[in-house]
């Protein structure tokens, strides 16, 4: 079960975006008795924020907000992760199933939308950005979202404070754009993002246990 939560995570290093990395799983639980080696759940399909498919490299602009003008920004270009698990899904939603996506950052305000309406009854995210609104993308609705239930993990105080103390780090494991960090600091920020992204999640819902090892995280208030 704990390959639930790890596959997002080793998504979002796939990324094509040079300084976020965001991955999305969306797993099924069927009603039949087949079996994939995860007992009743089945994946319905994955994603990571990326460039339309079939783009060449260099093809769309990479810049963020503090970089460029709005017509050279990379957020009007990417496919946020959802929107590519979504629309690249193996499998169709079913009414009758409890199905639940797997995000490593809140979903912003275009993807609220459309995850509701694929029919999602779960979300297990971060609450990375939530609250925010940076002009080209914000991530104020998830809070407000109804009839789908949310799971959020917050940075635990001790996770906040060390990153803090850190520094800026990049989800996705790219070097920063703009300078290389000392070959210490990257050693340093790397063992703190494996620590936070490896954190333990009891939840039993739905006849089923989200159990992963290491905890640098908390598990956040259960909303919705
Ligand atoms: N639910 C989400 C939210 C964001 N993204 C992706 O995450 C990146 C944007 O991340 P964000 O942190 O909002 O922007 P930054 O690049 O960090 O911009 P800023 O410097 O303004 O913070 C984009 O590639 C976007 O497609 C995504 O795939 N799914």
């Amino acid at each position: 079960m704990a390959s639930t939560g790890r596959t997002p995570r080793l998504l979002a290093y796939r990324t094509e975006d040079p300084k976020v990395g965001v991955g999305a799983v969306i797993w099924a639980e069927g009603k039949s008795g087949g079996c994939d080696g995860t007992g009743r759940l089945y994946l319905v399909g994955c994603g990571y924020n990326a460039y339309p498919v079939g783009s060449e490299y260099g093809q769309y602009p990479q810049m963020d907000t503090k970089q460029q003008d709005r017509q050279r920004r990379k957020y009007r270009y990417i496919i946020h992760a959802e929107q590519n698990a979504l629309t690249f899904r193996s499998e169709e939603i079913r009414e009758e199933e409890n199905t639940m996506l797997f995000v490593t950052k809140c979903p912003c305000d275009e993807c609220v939308p459309l995850i509701r309406g694929a029919g999602i009854k779960q979300i297990y995210t971060t609450d990375l950005d939530s609250g925010k609104d940076k002009g080209d993308i914000s991530y104020l609705r998830f809070h407000s979202l109804q009839g789908v239930l949310k799971f959020i993990w917050q940075k635990s105080s001790l996770a906040r404070r060390a990153s803090e103390h850190a520094g800026p780090h990049l989800a996705n494991g790219c070097v920063r754009k703009h300078g290389r960090q000392p070959e210490q600091a990257l050693q340093s920020n790397k063992r703190l993002r494996m620590a936070m992204f490896s954190f333990r999640v009891r939840t039993m819902s739905a006849g089923f246990l989200w159990d992963l090892p290491n905890s640098g995280m908390v598990a956040g208030p259960l909303l919705g």
